[in-house]
């Protein structure tokens, strides 16, 4: 391991050497090594972010350490050189290969990863379902509104949300983009979602809630996702609206989008279930938020490469 003097690293991060000590006397710097008074800073060691950064957000205890964390590499990030519009593009298209494939997946779409890859580039799969065909055309779609509400910055509203969710069920001229009007069940979920007449309401406060919350965005884009799909306002298409609008929301807030891989679908709807039998979100903003420090950490990789 190579390491710098507190020297070195008060001028890499421009801040004074007494502030670098105090960070490593707090113990907030992680792999420090103490030697005598001084101290032995990892060469890689990230700036801790400034407490005062996440002041004046509401953040719960539990959440502090996974929040600083994602905070400081997002902040080392925003130091770096940034990315090239090509190198942009290319992880744009590979994200978006992958986020379709695992998000359709999810929802029993049977395409592979390799054949969504050649579905959106309008090959046809033998044997496979023209249905699968164009979830995975409408979910790349509505992935790229996403990305352009976020260049636009356009607000989360309820009008977005029925865009999103009809490119979603572009297939579906009947259903896509209005509120069910039939009750709906989840499958083996404690949960039983409103009845239709309560739906309009209920999304109305769940994104009018929006404008007055204060909370980190990690826990805000999980909290929504947990109550967006226990409303589940559409007769179809949920999980992947929902999961969109999660990445809507991270991405307006300057973070990376995020793959709830198909591998990890227990474990996802594990925290539906501690939420609404526990009420316990936790495992829900967590997941989101490790999904968040994965891919942030990935980009960070690819920058000192
Ligand atoms: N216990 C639960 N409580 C609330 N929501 C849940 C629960 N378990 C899973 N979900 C959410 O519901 C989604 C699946 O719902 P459903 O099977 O009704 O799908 P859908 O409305 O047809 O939408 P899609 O086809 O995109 O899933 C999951 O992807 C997840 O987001």
């Amino acid at each position: 391991m190579q390491y710098m003097t507190v020297k070195q690293a008060s001028e890499r991060w421009g801040i004074s050497d007494r502030r670098v000590r105090l960070l490593c006397a707090e113990g907030r710097i992680e792999g420090v090594v103490q030697k005598g008074r001084s101290y032995l800073i990892p060469e890689d060691a990230l700036k801790p972010i400034d407490g005062r950064s996440l002041r004046g957000k509401d953040i719960p205890e539990q959440y502090a350490g996974l929040f600083v964390s994602i905070d400081e590499i997002k902040a080392e990030l925003d130091r770096r050189r940034p990315l090239t519009a090509g190198e942009l593009k290319r992880l744009q298209d590979e994200f978006l290969v992958e986020f379709t494939y695992n998000s359709n997946a999810i929802e029993g779409n049977m395409l592979t990863l390799q054949e969504t890859a050649l579905a959106l580039e309008g090959v046809t799969i033998d044997k496979k379902p023209l249905k699968d065909h164009l979830e995975a055309v409408g979910h790349r779609d509505a992935f790229l509104y996403v990305v352009s509400l976020v260049k636009d910055k356009v607000p989360i509203s309820e009008r977005v949300i029925r865009e999103i969710h009809s490119l979603v069920l572009m297939d579906r001229p009947e259903d896509k983009g209005v509120y069910r009007r039939i009750p709906v069940k989840i499958m083996g979920a404690h949960r039983e979602p409103p009845q239709p007449y309560l739906v309009p309401v209920q999304m109305e406060r769940l994104v009018s809630d929006l404008s007055h919350d204060n909370r980190h965005t990690i826990e805000t884009a999980a909290m929504f996702h947990l109550n967006f799909e226990g409303i589940h306002p559409f007769i179809d298409g949920n999980g992947r609206t929902g999961r969109l609008i999660l990445n809507l929301m991270l991405m307006q807030a300057g973070y990376p989008p995020i793959d709830v891989k198909f591998a990890d679908r227990r474990q996802y709807y594990a925290c539906f279930d501690s939420y609404y039998r526990d009420n316990d979100a936790s495992p829900m903003v967590n997941m989101a938020g490790e999904y968040v420090k994965e891919r942030l950490s990935q980009y960070l990789r690819l920058l000192q490469d």
